[in-house]
């Protein structure tokens, strides 16, 4: 714990040595604490002075600190006198990984998706101008790769339209999202940043030149025009200055005194200013620093010594994909990779390496992804989006109205579908189902192994004439759960089937003897927790047939005729229940098969909170044996008199109907 920091005012009392000493031990801190558990270590070590700076110019909450992302926000934790909770830090109940509310009154954006800040910064300043709050500033972090988002620019355009609204961009450019920021304005941004002392070598010429006897003044004059000329060509200000906003910069984001003088300028401004401040990713911890992949934007648990990961990695969803997409780029020189900033954590550097012409990262523009892919798809070629699902809740009018009005053949793969785990509520991947199932032409997938995803994306990129989506879970891909047999609906008959859209294994069906009681539909991941589930019914005497409906969007027609022969249809799935694909699933045999009552397994259409995969699915009734304890009470509860007559075999149980009867 860092012990003699309580709130801001202990920052804004330190002198100048103590605030070096501070940083290298919020650093020293950091190191150890995230190495436990992970967390976000490269970019909070490179906002350490930054955020010292920051705390000692404005008077937060009273000058709200809004942090993009909110991922950098360890510092500001520790400034606001959180330190001691780090030992908790991204666990149930514990410190969260971001800024929360209920944490702190200095927290204000607990949302992790990218490129808000300025948003709610303008917000915010609007806010304050109709209660005539004048004298409050408010602060906008915002990193070079969030600036890349769509978002921030319209909201520069509109903070920078009020010139008494004070508001102050503080452009945290460490030149990196994940890998090296990408597009135009990172191009110039980074010119810049190769010249990282050239703003003291100009201040000194400044400082210096004039007094030179006659010459000096002349001199000065052609230097300082030199200066705005190279400034111009080399800098981005043109481009905010040209929105009308003050610019000041490039600041050394490591040099406290640098970066208050900045802000205390900034500040007095009383108007929309953007300060541009040049860090480092990883800073003071070589392991970070020399990280060229992704300056451990965000390890899992390592060694504090190395920086090397603790845990020996397995076999992931994202290992899987990457593999089948480099195969398929290998089979088709018309497949093109689209990576909206995070070629690694999706599985896209493989790709990347072998056909650099035929993979684009957007930047953190997931609405730009899906649309270019549009494009990408009309000029004869076949896009694959790759984003982590969450995400794709910003893109979802380009997925509807770019990609499936017009009919286009876009593959969308989403990784971190379903419950992720410590990230939080804005991380969970529990929407794209019922996103997919409210666009037309859209077929989505969730494999319940690496083979079916092997299998699904081959199918994906085959299909021209609509958008496809896969989802799968972050982290170990499971042991592959063998068909018993593949059958697809032919009119009112169940024939087998090689694959495709519409065909549905059956992974276990009761044994001799025992009834086909209840139809367990398994989408995706849950597969495996359905087979164990199966396995304790049937000790129950309860007959169950698990099947995995592949594309579970639209469903299968062959539901409703497995439908109909059962007495009961269960659908489990890692996904908000609302809309999802219990929801089509009861609407298609609600209509179809009237007489068989569904009962829908997912998840709560609620914000859940920050725990790991496990304990979540656990609270959530989502494992093996809590799945076998509610249908047994729903068999129980819907067939009362069959438990008593037959021990479950279910004799005398209401006739089943032929599907379709209405
Ligand atoms: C909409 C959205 N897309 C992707 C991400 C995943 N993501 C988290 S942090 C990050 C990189 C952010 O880069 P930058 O804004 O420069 O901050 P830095 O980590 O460099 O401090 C990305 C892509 C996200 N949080 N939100
Ligand atoms: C803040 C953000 O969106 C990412 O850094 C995310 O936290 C990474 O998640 P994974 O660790 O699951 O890749
Ligand atoms: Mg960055």
């Amino acid at each position: 714990m860092i012990r003699r920091i309580t709130s801001p005012a202990d920052v804004r009392a330190m002198d100048p040595e103590q605030l070096t000493a501070l940083a290298a031990e919020i650093r020293d801190f950091l190191v150890q604490q995230v190495s436990v558990r992970g967390g976000h270590l490269g970019p909070n070590l490179g906002v350490v002075e930054l955020t010292l700076a920051l705390h000692r110019v404005f008077d937060s909450p009273a000058d709200p600190i809004v942090f993009d992302t909110g991922h950098q926000a360890y510092v500001h934790k520790i400034v606001t006198g959180r330190s001691d909770g780090f030992g908790a830090l991204r666990t149930r109940g514990g410190l969260s990984g971001y800024p929360s509310r209920e944490e702190s009154v200095h927290d204000w954006v607990e949302n992790s998706h990218a490129s808000t800040s300025l948003s709610y910064a303008d917000g915010l300043a609007k806010a304050f101008a109709v209660r005539g709050e004048r004298n409050r500033t408010v602060v906008g972090v915002i990193g070079d790769g969030a600036m890349t988002g769509g978002m921030a620019w319209e909201a520069l355009n509109n903070i920078a339209a009020a010139k008494d609204r004070p508001v102050v961009i503080v452009l945290n450019d460490n030149g990196r999202s994940y890998a090296p920021t990408t597009g135009g304005m990172a191009q110039r941004m980074a010119a810049l940043r190769l010249k990282p002392g050239y703003e003291r070598l100009l201040d000194q010429v400044k400082h210096t030149l004039p007094k030179a006897p006659v010459v000096g003044g002349p001199m000065y004059s052609a230097l300082h025009a030199m200066k705005t000329a190279v400034k111009d060509w080399l800098l981005p200000p043109v481009m905010f200055a040209d929105l009308g906003l003050k610019y000041l910069g490039p600041i050394d984001g490591h040099d406290i005194a640098e970066l208050e003088q900045a802000l205390r300028r900034a500040k007095g401004f009383r108007g929309p200013v953007l300060v541009h401040v040049l860090t480092r990713k990883g800073q003071g911890y070589p392991p970070a620093e020399n990280d060229d992949l992704e300056q451990m934007h965000s390890p899992p648990a390592f060694d504090p010594l190395t920086g090397r990961p603790v845990a020996v990695p397995t076999a992931t969803w994202t290992g899987v994909f990457s593999h089948e997409l480099v195969r398929a780029g290998r089979d088709r020189d018309d497949l093109v990779a689209i990576t909206a900033a995070m070629s690694g954590p999706t599985g896209l550097d493989a790709f990347a390496a072998e056909f650099p012409d035929r993979f684009h990262d957007v930047g953190i523009a997931e609405q730009h992804a899906l649309t270019s892919a549009a494009g990408l798809a009309m000029g004869g070629v076949h896009p694959v989006v790759a984003l982590y699902a969450t995400f794709l809740n910003r893109a979802f009018d380009q997925l509807l109205m770019d990609a499936a009005l017009h009919r286009l053949g876009v593959t969308v793969v989403l990784d971190r579908a379903g419950v992720t785990g410590e990230d939080g509520p804005s991380h969970h991947g529990m929407w794209d189902l019922s996103l997919a199932a409210l666009v037309p032409g859209l077929s989505a997938a969730a494999p319940r192994d690496g083979q079916l995803l092997a299998e699904l994306f081959a199918e994906a990129i085959a299909v021209e004439d609509g958008p496809t989506l896969l989802r799968y879970p972050k982290g170990a891909v499971p042991e592959p759960i063998p068909a018993v047999r593949r059958i697809v609906a032919d009119e009112d008959r169940l024939v087998p089937a090689a694959g495709g859209v519409g065909s549905v294994d059956v992974l276990a069906e009761p044994a001799a003897g025992q009834e086909h009681d209840v139809l367990l539909v398994a989408v995706g991941a849950f597969a495996g927790a359905a087979m164990d589930a199966a396995a304790r019914l049937a000790d129950q005497g309860i007959g169950v047939t698990v099947v995995d409906p592949r594309w579970a969007l639209p469903v299968p027609t062959a539901l409703p005729l497995l439908a109909a022969q059962h007495r009961l249809v269960v659908t489990l799935e890692d996904g908000g229940r609302q809309g999802g694909v219990g929801a089509a699933v009861t609407d298609l045999l609600t209509d179809r098969v009237p007489g068989v009552p569904v009962t829908v397994l997912a998840l709560p259409q609620e914000f859940l909170e920050a725990a790991s995969r496990g304990d979540l699915l656990t609270d959530l009734g989502l494992t093996a044996q809590a799945v076998a304890r509610r249908i047994t009470e729903t068999v129980a509860r819907t067939f009362p008199q069959s438990r008593e007559h037959t021990g479950g075999s279910g004799q005398d149980v209401p006739e089943r109907r032929a599907a379709g009867e209405g």
